[in-house]
């Protein structure tokens, strides 16, 4: 025994409860405890022994009257004080001696010592000295949850032990045992006491009471001492007795990140020792993450796609609108005017053909029933597009048959065939109906890196639509695409250039980071939603599980750690919980975005900024699920959880 136990003087002591506080548990006790002494207070059940121990070893605070620990006034210190005086001073030992099941014997008895921050080789040191104590050093490694009940009265002995506290509470630490067991654990109380530990028992067995020095009795509330039994005298007169430390010293206590780690390592472990319910909780916030990487990788991969397509057009590509009205002869001298121009490689004519002008179909109208319109786009070109455009197909060098040659030919693109009904090798000879006239299918496009619709159209040579929208595609040199752009007008309407219409990709290229940012706003809802429902169903689990930890709560506040420690350890599970689910999240969503580039034939871009914040992301809302659930686990209040 390091410290010499204080002496301990209650007067008029009452605890009340019912709803308007008028039920008297404890009624004006007075009692004085010396140092060293062993008491036993005995009773009927009901007659409020475990509410009057409660209050001696400071679980509970809210009582009338006053209470000395030597010359300290417990109602003077704060509730920081008070949680460093039951951890450093007392020791507690409850009848349903509460073990962390997933626990090892050890781990359990590391307890308070833990709390108090106590370096890790004294920790192990007096963890060993005290499960041999009570001989359970066999048990160190065992799961606490495969010790009987006599072999858990003896570790929360050992746990009691382990801080060498001067006072020793214990509320029937025999009482579920038999009596063989029972008095082993009284003989290693009486030891405890031998050494100088005052012991305060509750009991009401006569024959665990004749253990003790002193028995005061309770009846109804109210403490009933003889004279002659009020004070046996301390048995530590003459010994040094130095006053208690009520302030957590740092250098006796550990440091603080010592106590940090034993939080966060506690909290690893409440979550990998309950793996189904963290799995569940995990696969919440995964999901949820899954979803947002997932589908911020689709997002970039596929806007990586776009912006390569739009920036090599954006390079060399300029768009003339031809005005309605304009004739073919007219058209032509604009193609003759614009090839002429420098940095002009080729041009071309593109008009797409509205459906009503249209009416394409694999048979004529009135020929066959069963008759469906094309849905696909009907276009028509002239010859020079192809080159424009990088035109590929099968067979090759088609493009002169769209040379103003007024054939009735048509091209199918590869993934228009099938909606006409053509056979599988392209239906080269048949015939397909536009505007009403049969055209003869000559082959299919089979590449269209600059304009993809034309995979999914019919395409017939421009000459015969001279009529609608009309636009001549200007390929120029790389880089010259702009100055061609301010160029064109003034060579082709030197008198009005204003009236005429030009337009280049640069422009698309503004209009897709449009587009991207509206996705990515619709994006961030999303994900928001998600994280809104991992961050409730994780708060939800973690309430219930309050619930069922309820006692091991108790008993951590109950040897000393403080109503922010306990709120720290769900905040760190909440952290942990969260941390998993999002690293499980990133691997999910890189998945889904790695298939869904792969049966696109594109190459998958990993959206490396949200893969970034994803971590933190999911510590933070994984703190956030656990906020409520701890500060709901810091109110837990150890006299009532205890009992
Ligand atoms: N939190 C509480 N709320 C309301 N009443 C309480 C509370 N705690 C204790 N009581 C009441 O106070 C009285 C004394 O209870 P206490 O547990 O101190 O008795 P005890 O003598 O220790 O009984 P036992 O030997 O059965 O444990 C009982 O009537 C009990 O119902």
């Amino acid at each position: 025994m390091t410290v010499s136990p204080p002496r301990l003087t209650l007067n008029h002591i009452q605890r009340r409860y019912g709803e308007s506080q008028q039920w008297f548990a404890v009624r004006e006790a007075s009692l004085v405890v010396e140092p060293g002494e062993f008491l036993a207070i005995v009773g009927r059940s009901g007659s409020g022994k475990s509410t009057l121990l409660n209050i001696i070893g400071l679980l509970d605070s809210r009582w009338e009257g006053s209470y000395h620990l030597g010359d300290i006034d417990v109602r003077g210190l704060s509730a920081t004080q008070i949680d460093h005086l039951r951890s450093t001073t007392y020791g507690f030992i409850f009848q349903s001696s509460y073990a962390n099941p997933y626990e090892s014997t050890e781990r359990n008895a590391t307890l308070a010592l833990a709390i108090q921050g106590a370096p890790l080789r004294e920790q192990s040191e007096k963890v060993s000295r005290a499960l041999e104590a009570v001989g359970l050093d066999q048990k160190a490694a065992a799961l606490a949850r495969s010790l009987s009940g006599g072999e858990r009265q003896r570790l929360a002995i050992a746990r009691a032990l382990t801080t060498n506290p001067s006072i020793i509470v214990a509320d029937e630490p025999t009482g579920n045992l038999d009596s063989e067991t029972g008095d082993q654990v009284m003989e290693a109380l009486l030891e405890l006491n031998r050494q100088g530990a005052t012991v305060i028992l509750v009991t009401h067995d006569p024959r665990i009471a004749a253990y003790a020095d002193r028995t005061v009795r309770m009846a109804d509330g109210v403490l009933e001492i003889t004279g002659a039994e009020n004070s046996v005298g301390s048995k530590l007169d003459g010994q040094e007795r130095p006053s208690l430390a009520v302030t957590p010293s740092k250098e006796r206590r550990g440091t603080r990140s010592r106590r940090a780690s034993d939080r966060l390592t506690r909290a690893i472990n409440n979550v990998t020792s309950r793996p189904l319910r963290s799995v569940a909780l995990i696969a919440a916030f995964a999901l949820a993450f899954a979803g947002l990487i997932g589908a911020a990788g689709i997002g970039a991969t596929a806007s990586q796609q776009i912006a390569g397509r739009l920036t090599a057009a954006a390079r060399d590509e300029v768009r003339v609108n031809v005005p309605a009205g304009t004739s073919d002869e007219e058209a032509a001298a604009w193609l003759d005017r614009l090839g002429e121009l420098p940095h002009v490689r080729e041009v071309g004519q593109v008009a797409p053909l509205d459906a009503n002008t249209a009416r394409t179909s694999r048979f004529a109208f009135t020929s066959a029933s069963g008759n469906s319109p094309f849905q696909g786009s009907t276009v028509a070109v002239d010859s020079g597009l192809f080159g424009v455009l990088d035109i590929g197909t099968s067979p090759q060098s088609l493009s002169r048959l769209f040379s103003s040659t007024k054939e009735h030919v048509a091209l199918v693109g590869a993934d228009a065939g099938a909606q006409l009904g053509l056979s599988d090798r392209g239906g080269i000879g048949a015939e397909v109906w536009v505007n009403g006239e049969p055209y003869t299918v000559v082959g299919t496009i089979t590449a269209a890196p600059r304009e993809p619709n034309l995979l999914t159209s019919v395409v017939v040579p421009l000459p015969p639509f001279s009529a609608g929208s009309r636009q001549i595609v200007v390929r120029t040199d790389p880089g010259f695409a702009g100055p061609l752009a301010s160029a064109i007008p003034l060579a082709l309407s030197p008198a009005s250039p204003a009236d005429i219409s030009v337009e280049t990709a640069a422009e698309l290229r503004n209009l897709r980071v449009g587009v991207q940012t509206d996705l990515n706003g619709l994006l961030a809802s999303l994900a928001i939603a998600l994280l809104a429902l991992a961050i409730l169903s994780g708060a939800s689990a973690m309430f219930i599980s309050v619930q069922a930890r309820t006692q091991e709560l108790a008993l951590a506040r109950a040897v000393g750690l403080g109503q922010r420690g306990v709120a720290a350890i769900f905040l760190w599970e909440g952290v942990v919980i969260g941390l998993a689910g999002a690293l499980a999240g990133i691997a999910g969503g890189l998945a889904i975005s790695v298939a869904v580039a792969a049966a696109r034939g594109w190459t998958a871009i990993a959206p490396w900024e949200t893969i970034a914040i994803a971590p933190v992301a999911g510590a933070v809302c994984g703190a956030l699920a656990a906020f409520l659930p701890a500060v709901r686990a810091a109110r837990i209040d150890p006299a009532d959880a205890i009992r």
